[in-house]
């Protein structure tokens, strides 16, 4: 008992003395979102609970309280944010807060504000405290006028919302920073993200979650995407995987510090065969609203073939495993 404590106590001392440690110390940014509660608590089984910093302006549920620290943090708040990275050492930064493509277009001063500004204060952190920093794209950063079947890495990028115009320009700025300041940005572009137990934000690929409750809870669903728009999809724990990979790529092997990342594509007419293997009964209809113009300039399909190639990217899930998870998780509740 003693010898174990004391081997603890050596082991603190050297690592305060040679600002050496075996796991990273993490702070996620708007954390309690959909993605940002899986990221947490996968992150935590691999470094440890008190490695990893969840941070949002939102009320954390009892249960995330369970899980481990929660910290009130506004990026635009940047003083908010310094004082946390200061006080816990953090070495990994992951900057999640965002406002989505749907709610974005319905409220563009908040988005310009949160997505553009609130990046800046990130990425000035990220220099001043040599931060390995993780920031989400999507295919959302694609337009009208970038081929959509596949879409490549390099392309012509002229996105046609608010969304997409603030990650071109958190994709631009990392990488500047990058080049000019040593940053060791990384940034994955991720097609819609499918998960059961966290809700969606407000983005125009959600519909491929609300209709697994709706089969669930009245056996019919109105999509407001035509049955033929084609998205690119993943499944969430392939998404976590895919940050989890990134950020523990050592920084020479990366070629690029953006990559395009993918599983499938699907329509919302192939989405609800899936489910009819399921539910038989279960009907789609259809009735278009302004999602669909977002969806109609967005990638079909995207070409990944530089995360797997550089990285060893290789997503797990299909469509049919996503179907089985969904109401495997669903069917529990
Ligand atoms: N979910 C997807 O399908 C998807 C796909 C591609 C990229 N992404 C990107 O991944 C990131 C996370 O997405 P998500 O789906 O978890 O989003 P989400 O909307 O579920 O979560 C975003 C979080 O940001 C928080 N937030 C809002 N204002 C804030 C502020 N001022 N300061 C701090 N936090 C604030 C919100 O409270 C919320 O919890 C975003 O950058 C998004 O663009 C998501
Ligand atoms: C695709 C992604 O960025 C998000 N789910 C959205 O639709 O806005």
């Amino acid at each position: 008992m003693l010898f174990k404590s004391l081997v603890r106590h050596c082991a603190t001392i050297y690592q305060r003395r040679f600002n050496h440690r075996s796991h990273p110390r993490i702070l996620i940014t708007g954390g309690c979102g959909q993605l940002g509660v899986p990221l947490a608590k996968r992150l935590r089984e691999l470094y440890g609970r008190e490695s990893v910093v969840l941070s949002d302006i939102v009320r954390p549920s009892d249960e995330l309280l369970e899980q481990g620290i929660y910290r009130y943090a506004d990026v635009l708040d940047l003083k908010q944010v310094q004082e946390l990275l200061v006080n816990n050492q953090i070495d990994w930064l992951i900057h999640l807060s965002a406002l989505l493509s749907a709610v974005g277009e319905r409220d563009v001063p908040l988005a310009m504000k949160l997505n553009i500004e609130g990046t800046h204060n990130i990425l000035e952190l990220a220099r001043k405290y040599k931060c390995r920093l993780f920031i989400p794209s999507t295919i959302g950063a694609f337009g009208p006028d970038s081929p959509r079947n596949p879409t490549p890495d390099f392309c012509i990028q002229r996105p046609r919302t608010i969304y997409g115009v603030s990650k071109v320009h958190a994709e631009l700025l990392g990488e500047y920073f990058h080049h000019r300041y040593g940053v060791d940005f990384r940034c994955l572009r991720f097609p819609g993200i499918i998960s059961a137990d966290t809700k969606p934000g407000g983005g125009t690929t959600d519909y491929a979650i609300e209709i697994f409750h709706e089969a669930l809870k009245t056996g019919s669903y109105k999509c407001y995407l035509r049955g033929d728009t084609r998205l690119p999809m993943m499944w969430i724990d392939d998404c976590i995987q895919s940050i989890v990979s990134i950020m523990e790529t050592p920084s020479n092997q990366l070629k690029q510090r953006t990559y395009n990342v993918s599983a499938m594509s699907f329509t919302p007419d192939e989405l609800a065969k899936a489910i009819q293997k399921y539910k038989p009964k279960f009907r789609i209809s259809s009735e278009p609203d302004d999602r669909q113009k977002i969806a109609d300039s967005w990638p079909e399909v995207f070409d990944d073939h530089n995360a797997r190639e550089h990285w060893n990217w290789n997503p797990k899930v299909d469509l049919d495993g996503l179907v089985q998870r969904m109401f495997a998780y669903l069917e529990k509740q």
